[in-house]
């Protein structure tokens, strides 16, 4: 009898897949037409892409979870995008860091991931149209900003036009599972600060030796058995290694913020951020003539960061995030009151924000 509703159910299921494959091409013809009609302009959309993946969330009527479905349309728009062009994005390599996962979450599978040997670099790829984009980390949860993206931005011509979120899971990985006890553990000095507490507990004897990334790290433990490193599920795979310990962070909110910069400016889709980089003038209570135009403008802020501006001693520059788009009003109201204080301000692009 459950024989005879098992089958009842995968001739359901097979039906079912015919239809998701007649549906998925012509959904993939209809972006191809698309494609044509953008001839050769700009070909990714990221406004379109978030509105997309809003409204699946909104609209999902289960049993698979919204971010589910979210993720299965991501691939789906990656693939339908790769018809009309496959984007190259470059991403501060080797392969298999969580930069390159921010990449693959943002764009999807079908997207081309180009490491690059720095991040100016991969800024540089895209500012000489070699690549489509470059995706690069600004803020980490643990470890706070990541200065060279931020300099970078200041005075890169790209535009920001997307953020990614990804949670940072670290795993300890060997060669193989029955692997005598390792000798060092190898990963980034960032990542060993953020599994200091858990090697500490479990690992106390064992040397910690920072090399440059963590996919670097993976490397090494796949060369040699008597080593352990400390990685991604990324680089665990590239490298073929075994998880020995699973989600070994200290934090459990670890998480990167990573943006996503081209060529092109975003149109509003209700959900936006805007960031901006700006200095005040010198003289006392400037940093506040730099908030108080985005609180009288009803605006909110989500994010203010300083970095020495490189140009004169003890000046800095300030990084804020923004809800809404320059084409919102009370963004507007913000920004024209700011540039009127400020001693200067650039817009740093105005995006969806992240949705998966
Ligand atoms: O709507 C478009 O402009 C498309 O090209 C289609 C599509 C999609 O598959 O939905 C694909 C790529 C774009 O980045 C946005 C959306």
């Amino acid at each position: 009898m459950s024989d005879e509703l098992l089958k009842q159910h995968r001739h359901a299921i097979d039906d079912i897949d015919a239809q998701v494959l007649e549906l998925l091409n012509q959904r993939a013809g209809h972006a191809r037409a698309i494609g044509e009609i953008k001839g050769g302009g700009i070909i990714y959309r990221p406004e379109r892409e978030a509105e997309v993946l809003r409204r699946v969330k909104e609209r999902n009527p289960g049993p698979l979870p919204g971010e589910s479905v979210a993720r299965l349309f991501r691939e789906i728009m990656s693939e339908c995008l790769a018809l009309e062009k496959p984007l190259s994005i470059a991403f501060l390599g080797p392969e298999g860091t969580f930069t390159q996962a921010a990449a693959v979450k943002h764009f999807g599978h079908a997207a081309h991931t180009i490491a690059c040997a720095s991040i100016d670099e991969a800024f540089r790829a895209v500012e000489s149209r070699t690549c489509d984009y470059v995706v690069a980390p600004v803020e980490n949860s643990t470890e706070g900003a990541v200065g060279r993206t931020l300099d970078l931005m200041v005075s890169s011509p790209l535009k920001v036009c997307g953020e990614v979120i990804l949670r940072i899971h670290h795993h300890l990985l060997r060669q193989r599972a029955d692997a005598p006890p390792p000798r060092k553990v190898y990963s980034h000095a960032q990542s060993l600060a953020q599994c200091h507490e858990w090697l500490n507990r479990h690992l106390p004897d064992v040397e910690r030796v920072s090399v440059a990334s963590n996919a670097e790290a993976a490397r090494l433990a796949s060369e040699d058995d008597t080593v352990a490193a400390i990685a991604g599920e990324a680089a665990a795979e590239r490298f073929q290694l075994v998880r020995i310990a699973g989600s070994i962070e200290d934090e459990p909110n670890n998480t990167t913020r990573f943006l996503v910069l081209g060529h092109q400016e975003c149109v509003p889709t209700g959900h936006d951020k805007t960031s901006i980089v700006c200095s005040a003038q010198n003289r006392p209570g400037a940093v506040h003539s730099l908030l108080a135009p985005i609180a009288q403008a009803g605006v909110s802020m989500t994010k203010f960061e300083s970095r020495p501006s490189r140009t004169g001693l003890w000046e800095y520059v300030f990084f804020i995030d923004m809800e809404g788009h320059p084409d919102d009003s009370h963004v507007t109201a913000a920004l024209n009151e700011l540039r009127r204080c400020a001693a200067f301000v650039k817009v740093l692009g105005a995006y969806p924000t992240a949705v998966l």
